[in-house]
């Protein structure tokens, strides 16, 4: 069996323009997805995940389109579910050109699921990197990163940025501006994250900006402004200036939140932040309801978030400097 664990991560800048070429810049996080892997002597694939929101299921098939598994849950709820673990499977069994190949997959994660945190790129890079090890494959971090991409452009129906999975596949932070991926030299931040509980359905958020984006060229210029925040924001990262970060993290909330992906909670988290004192806030991901991010060096946005209705979770992340570990 081999195990590998990678990182969730957040978004400074950039989420959502970053599909249309603008640059983003986000940040790996100490919450991991840990997914071992263990060849089987058929060519099923077994699935178990603890912390699925059905409740934690297992599931045996042999994968691919036309093999579902038999448990008693809609089709929509369970593509959404396996739709990113299945075609991680799918790349471990194209790169190592062993089609046939059957896995039993353990997943566990302290990330959680649809909230912004790349959930679904941890479990696919760590998928992906111990299944090709458990076939005696080791990938190199880009190849890595190229192939959970893959799995993400796939789910997401081709609309996808390398931003999540590279980030989570080299940890720290990083820039992603197109194919261009790359690490960054980053102050230690002090990032604060508010969870409403809830979740958003990361493809149908993308696809509502891309219809407000064709339909309006304000929607359009509204993208292209998010790429202006986060060459600044760069700049700010690159001084180490946590108050002007913090600025330009107020105003990509206010972009997003005109591309319809904010909420209510994610607005009033976002609001408790501020009013707490911090440098600046905005939600992180694709939005809909999920996790905000917020820096602030005191203990006030932390205990404002865990007084404010709507928000079931508040933290301070540490940055994880490392991508994908291998553990077994
Ligand atoms: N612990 C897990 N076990 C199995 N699959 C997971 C797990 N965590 C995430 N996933 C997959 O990732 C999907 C959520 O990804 P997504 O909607 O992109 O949200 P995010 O990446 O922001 O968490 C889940 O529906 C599931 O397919
Ligand atoms: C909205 C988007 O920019 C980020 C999605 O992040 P998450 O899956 O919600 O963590 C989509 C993408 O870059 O593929
Ligand atoms: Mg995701």
């Amino acid at each position: 069996m081999a195990v590998s664990s990678a990182p969730g991560k957040v978004y400074l800048f950039g989420e959502h323009a970053v599909v249309y070429g603008e640059p983003a810049v986000p940040c790996a996080i100490e919450r991991r997805a840990r997914v071992g892997v263990e060849q089987r002597s058929d060519n099923k694939l077994r699935i178990h995940a603890e912390d699925l929101s059905l409740d934690g299921f297992t599931v045996e098939y042999a994968g691919g389109a036309n093999d579902r598994p038999d448990i008693d849950a809609s089709e929509s709820l369970l593509n959404a579910a396996m739709g990113y673990i299945d075609s991680a499977i799918e790349q471990v069994r194209d790169v190592t050109d062993e089609g046939d190949v059957g896995f039993d997959v353990t997943i566990e994660s302290d990330i959680p699921l649809g909230a912004g945190l790349g959930s679904s790129a941890a479990v696919a890079v760590a998928a992906i990197d111990a299944g090709t090890r458990e076939l005696g494959t080791t990938l190199e971090t880009d190849e890595l990163a190229d192939r959970a991409y893959r799995t993400e452009h796939e789910v997401q129906s081709g609309q996808a940025s390398r931003a999540d999975t590279f980030c989570s596949a080299t940890g720290g932070a990083v820039r992603v501006e197109g194919e261009d991926c790359r690490s960054l030299e980053a102050p230690d931040l002090p990032i604060v994250v508010g969870f409403d509980g809830g979740a958003g359905d990361t493809g149908k958020l993308v696809a509502g900006v891309r219809e407000l984006r064709d339909e309006y060229g304000f929607a359009a210029d509204t993208v292209d402004a998010i790429g202006d925040v986060v060459r600044n924001g760069e700049q700010a990262l690159a001084d180490g200036d946590v108050e002007e970060l913090g600025r330009l993290m107020d105003f990509n909330h206010g972009l997003l939140s005109a591309l319809g992906v904010s909420s209510r909670s994610l607005d009033s988290m976002v609001w408790a932040a501020r009013d707490a004192g911090a440098h600046g806030a905005k939600l992180t991901g694709a939005g809909g309801g999920g996790c905000i991010v917020a820096l602030d060096p005191t203990d006030e946005t932390e205990t404002a978030l865990s007084y404010t209705p709507g928000c079931e979770d508040a933290f301070r992340a540490a940055l994880a400097e490392t991508g994908v570990e291998r553990l077994e």
